[in-house]
């Protein structure tokens, strides 16, 4: 099997998935010195073969697809924080789009009965006009990280139909895990609490408490994806745990979940939120939140979230709590 960008978060619980499976996994990644270490993957050195290939070029991505020559290709590689693709479009739309387009190539000239899962986003819905949003809810992205998505959806689509390949498109929603950069909200949250609970910080800086958003656990949404693309018959298949939490919810989980006072009275008496809002995290607020209607992914493949929102936080809180040497009260 080969998972392209296995260092991301999503491709180190799919490594380990497979691996228990007992499938051989290939993985790529943009270089391969030290990579799965400075991933925090050090446990998969050796049981995982590593190929250099970048998006941004398209040959290494060719020659990786062809050399693995594996029976499954996940594509996961892809940049991800979405704020980074107003500032350079061209990077977004060459890594995500030409990208995929790409691997679906090189896999369909390799061998015709190749199968081939892409991680798709709930941000290709957008403005949808609808929420939660199912597989056929409108796309309408708000973002050139949301068009390009769906450019790379598209081509699933479009490929699949024309040729009558086994291509799965994963449209996932917000997935997280102990794993997930800080930039990214829930670990910037958790991360930023286990750090006042340590002592280290007095305040989380944050922008909009009020955005809603569909939170998993990573290893469901990677459950899922395994189980699209050994269905019977491939599809477009909504990962989401269908439940929408806002932000605000997140930051009071991880404070309860560390035992820490969200509201402190200082020295004068008058109670402070620890969390200071700063308008740079702030982004314009989405009109139809995204929110996954995954009834396709549980009628059609059995899938069930297993981790709630809840034991998520929880999770994410004990380890950033266990990495700073607090003590959980
Ligand atoms: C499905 C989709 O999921 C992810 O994209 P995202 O939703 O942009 O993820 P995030 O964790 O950066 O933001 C979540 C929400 O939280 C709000 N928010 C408030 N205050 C801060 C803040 O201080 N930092 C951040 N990052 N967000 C903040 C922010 O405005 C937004 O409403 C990626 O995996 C992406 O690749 C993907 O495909």
């Amino acid at each position: 099997m080969l998972i392209t960008g296995i260092t991301g978060q999503d491709g180190g619980y799919l490594a380990e998935r497979l691996l228990a499976d007992g499938d051989e996994v290939v993985g790529t990644v943009r270089r391969a010195d030290g990579a799965l270490a400075a991933a925090g993957l050090g446990h998969l050195e050796g049981r995982v073969e590593l190929l250099e290939a970048d998006l941004l070029d398209g040959g290494s991505i060719r020659r990786a697809v062809v050399d693995a020559g594996a029976e499954e290709i996940y594509h996961l590689a892809a940049p991800t924080f979405v704020p980074d693709s107003w500032r350079d479009p061209t990077e977004v739309t060459t890594a995500v789009a030409v990208g995929t387009a790409t691997v679906l190539a090189a896999a369909g000239e390799l061998r015709g009965d190749v199968r081939v899962l892409v991680a798709s986003s709930s941000e290709i819905f957008g403005d949808a006009g609808v929420s939660p949003q199912a597989e056929d809810a409108p796309k309408r992205p708000r973002s050139p990280y949301g068009v390009a998505k769906l450019a790379a959806h598209g081509l699933v689509g479009t490929l699949r139909a024309h040729h009558g390949r086994f291509l799965v498109s994963a449209i996932t929603f917000n997935h997280e895990s102990p794993r997930r950069p800080e930039r990214f909200l829930p670990r910037k949250v958790t991360a930023g609490v286990a750090a006042i609970a340590a002592g280290r910080e007095q305040t989380l800086t944050l922008g909009d408490q009020a955005a809603v958003r569909d939170w998993s656990h990573a290893r469901d949404i990677v459950d899922g994806m395994v189980l699209a693309l050994r269905h019977d018959e491939p599809g477009d298949y909504v990962l989401a745990s269908g439940i929408p939490h806002t932000v605000g919810d997140l930051v009071d989980a991880a404070f309860a979940a560390a035992g820490v006072e969200r509201i402190v009275t200082g020295p004068d008496g008058v109670p402070r939120d620890r969390v200071v809002v700063d308008p740079r995290f702030v982004r314009p607020p989405e009109q139809w939140p995204p929110v996954g209607d995954p009834s396709r992914a549980i009628e059609t493949l059995g899938w069930r979230p297993q981790v709630t929102f809840d034991d998520l936080v929880a999770e994410m809180v004990a380890a950033d709590l266990e990495r700073l040497g607090v003590e959980r009260a």
